[in-house]
C-alpha cells in the first residue's frame, strides 16, 4: 500500500517511518507523476558538533578546581564527562556539573573549528534543509536560553527558527543526523535518519559496525555524504 507522504504534516507522519520513509518522499514515489522530490533534510547536534562543549568542560573545570584531578581530553572515553568524573572519585561528578550548569557556560562554548563555514554553505545548497538538533540539560535553567543565544550570536537570528530542542531526536523525522553521541535511543525504535557520527574527543576510539559511517571533522568530506544520501 502506497502513503502519500507529501501529503502528510510532521505529527502525521506513519508511525513507523524508517529509514528509508523520508527518501522515499524525496524521490516522489507514491505521489504520481511529476511530483518534485523533496529536499534533502539534514539534523546537526550542537555540543560537540557545532559547538565545543569537550574543551570548555576541561578549562572551566581547570580553572575552578585546578587541585583536582581532571580527564584530559586525550582520555575522554564515553558520551558522559559526568561519569567519567565520577569514576575518577565519586565527588567529582557534582564538580564537573557544576561547571556545564553555570550561567554563561553554553553561550561561551567556541564554534567547533570550520562548523560555522559547513553550516552557511550547507544552508545555501540546493534542495537542502538544515536544522539544528540539540538536546537540553535535564536542569535546562541556563542552558536552553544560551542555546538559542549561540546559535544567534554565531549563525545569525535566521537560525533560530531552525533550532529543534527535544531530548529524543528519534521522533524527529529527516535523512541525516550528525551528532557525536555514539548511541542514539528513543522513542522512536527505528528512526528514519542515518546517523553520522561525528567524531569527538570521547568517540574517536570506536569500531563503528558496518555500514556506520563517521564525519571526522568539518575539513572532512562531508558533502559527499549528502550527495550519496541524496542518491539512495
Ligand atoms: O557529559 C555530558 C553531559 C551533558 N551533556 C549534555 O547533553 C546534551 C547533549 O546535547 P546534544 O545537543 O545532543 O549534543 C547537552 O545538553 C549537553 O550539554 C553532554 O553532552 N555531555
Ligand atoms: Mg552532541
Amino acid at each position: 500500500m502506497h502513503i502519500h507522504l507529501a501529503n502528510l504534516h510532521m505529527h502525521e507522519r506513519p508511525r513507523r517511518a524508517g529509514p528509508g520513509a523520508l527518501r522515499e518522499r524525496r524521490a516522489g514515489s507514491g505521489l504520481g507523476m511529476g511530483s518534485a522530490a523533496a529536499p534533502l533534510r539534514v539534523l546537526l547536534d550542537m555540543d560537540g558538533v557545532l559547538a565545543d562543549f569537550e574543551g570548555a568542560v576541561l578549562r572551566e573545570f581547570r580553572a575552578r578546581f585546578p587541585e583536582e584531578p581532571r580527564v584530559e581530553l586525550e582520555q575522554r572515553r564515553g558520551f558522559s564527562v559526568r561519569e567519567q568524573y565520577c569514576s575518577l572519585r565519586e565527588d567529582l561528578a557534582a564538580k564537573v556539573a557544576s561547571v556545564y550548569e553555570s550561567p554563561g557556560f553554553f553561550l561561551g562554548l567556541d564554534p567547533i573549528p570550520g562548523a560555522l563555514e559547513a553550516v552557511q554553505e550547507m544552508l545555501h545548497m540546493q534542495d537542502t534543509e538544515v536544522f539544528i538538533c540539540t538536546s537540553p540539560l535535564r536542569k535546562y535553567e541556563h542552558c536552553i536560553v544560551e542555546k538559542y543565544k549561540w546559535v544567534e550570536k554565531h549563525l545569525g537570528p535566521e537560525f533560530v527558527e531552525r533550532i529543534i530542542l527535544t531530548r529524543d531526536k528519534t521522533v524527529v523525522a529527516a535523512d541525516l543526523l550528525f551528532d557525536d553521541k555514539d548511541t542514539i535511543q528513543g522513542a522512536e525504535p527505528n528512526p528514519s535518519w542515518e546517523h553520522i557520527l561525528f567524531t569527538c574527543c570521547h568517540n574517536r576510539h570506536l569500531q563503528l559496525p558496518a555500514p556506520r559511517r563517521r564525519l571526522r571533522s568539518w575539513a572532512d568530506d562531508w558533502k559527499a555524504i549528502l550527495e550519496s544520501k541524496r542518491r539512495q
